[in-house]
């Protein structure tokens, strides 16, 4: 079936009012430019900023009607609540309390509806939990390219092992990597046309904007539409029941990043450096980000951390390892552990195989398993244990 064209689109939402009830939101200006691919249909809707949870059902409203248009197989409508002047979208202030530390990670019993459902909760407030969803923590860096996803599907795996029921949110929609590192494609199904059912990968439920939008789409995309997609994949999606929700975030530390740890309500985070000085002076701005927000930092990872020979078994700090350990010593912090640089890391995350889950009992899935055991006790409030060193005894070819 030919896939309908933006015109077409937009004839169908011309015969939508507004939420005034009178003009249709094309004449409103509402409507961004409509992307049409493969069938699958996206463009944002301009609403005031102060209306955009009352405006939740017409949202759908308008999802629904763009279904109705024959040859559309999806629809993704997100709206964009326009700040002059503030692209990012508001900043609330800090919340004024941190969420309480339980003993034990455990699913969350599904939490009462809020009591005003159809109001913007107040700047400050909690953000409510996803019912169904234990913890939610979040994998974070200073800059780009520190090995962040790759940390965060492997930590999720990890977890998994642990026993755990895990899901894995790509919340980095500029640049998502989720998809690679799970090798998924293809689009979610939904349940009711509305709901989706997250996407399965080594036995983890995953989540990320890549399964929405074609690959390789620029995505240029204004803060208020990146907030909403976010709480669409946080809030629309069947995640539960879950004992954790791993949130990839998008690198770096600023406005954007600072609003998703605000929005997205997280148990902690982890922060993820390699032992260089420029990227720990970038992981201690997350650090300083997180703490904005009152959110707990669980700890730092040292990513690429030392580089054993695959010939001779020789480990080399190439980097001069031990940054990040002494970094998490100086702030107080929580060392959750070190991944080595390793061929094999980078080849089966880059082909949709991470580590953990396809040599489960390999050097390094042990290392990301005692980073998941550190994070997990630092969940519970306890202070993690060392991680231990990973020894490598003799040379493993092909490694
Ligand atoms: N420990 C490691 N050893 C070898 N290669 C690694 C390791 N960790 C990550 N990589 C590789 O480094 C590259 C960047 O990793 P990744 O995409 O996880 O980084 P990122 O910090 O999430 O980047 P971005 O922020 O740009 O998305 C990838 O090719 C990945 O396979």
């Amino acid at each position: 079936m030919p896939q309908p064209s933006p015109e077409t689109i937009l004839a169908r939402l011309r015969s939508v009012a507004g939420p005034d009830g009178r003009s249709d939101i094309v004449s409103l200006g509402m409507v961004s430019d409509v992307i049409v691919r493969d069938g699958r249909v996206m463009f944002s809707l301009t609403v005031d900023a102060a209306r955009a949870h009352a405006l939740e059902a017409f949202r759908r409203s308008v999802e629904d009607a763009v279904k109705s248009v024959e040859g559309v197989t999806g629809a993704l409508v997100v709206l964009t609540a326009e700040r002059r002047g503030n692209p990012m979208g508001e900043v609330p202030p800090a919340r004024p309390t941190p969420p309480a530390a339980s003993p034990a990670v455990r699913p969350a019993p599904p939490r009462a509806a809020p009591a005003q459902p159809a109001e913007r909760p107040a700047a400050g407030a909690p953000r409510p939990g996803i019912p169904g969803v234990g913890r939610i923590i979040a994998v974070a860096s200073g800059k780009g390219g520190v090995g962040k996803s790759t940390t965060a599907a492997n930590l999720a795996l990890a977890l998994q092992a642990e026993g755990l029921s895990v899901g894995l949110l790509d919340a980095d929609v500029y640049g998502p990597s989720v998809p690679r590192l799970l090798g998924l494609s293809g689009r979610p199904e939904t349940t009711d046309g509305r709901i989706m059912i997250p996407m399965r990968a080594h036995g983890l439920k995953a989540m990320s904007i890549g399964f929405l939008v074609e690959e390789n789409t620029a995505m240029i995309w204004r803060g208020p539409m990146v907030m909403s997609a976010l709480t669409q994949m946080l809030r629309e999606v069947d995640w539960a029941p879950l004992d954790i929700l791993v949130v990839d975030m998008p690198p770096g530390t600023g406005d954007a990043q600072l609003t998703m740890a605000q929005q997205v309500p997280l148990a902690g985070a982890v922060v993820v450096s390699t032992p260089q000085d420029l990227s720990l002076i970038d992981a201690r701005r997350a650090l300083a980000m997180f703490r904005r927000v009152d959110v707990p930092v669980l700890g730092i990872v040292e990513n690429m951390s030392y580089f054993i020979a695959p010939d001779t078994g020789r480990r080399y700090d190439i980097f001069g390892h031990g940054g990040a350990r002494e970094e998490a010593e100086r702030l107080g912090l929580a060392f959750l552990g070190e991944v080595p640089l390793e061929m094999a890391i980078r080849e089966t995350s880059d082909a949709g195989r991470p580590v953990v889950a396809t040599d489960p009992d390999g050097p390094h899935a042990a290392a990301y398993r005692a980073i998941a055991k550190n994070v997990l006790a630092a969940l519970s409030g306890a202070r993690p244990k060392p991680a231990p060193r990973i020894v490598f005894e003799e040379a493993q070819p092909g490694r």
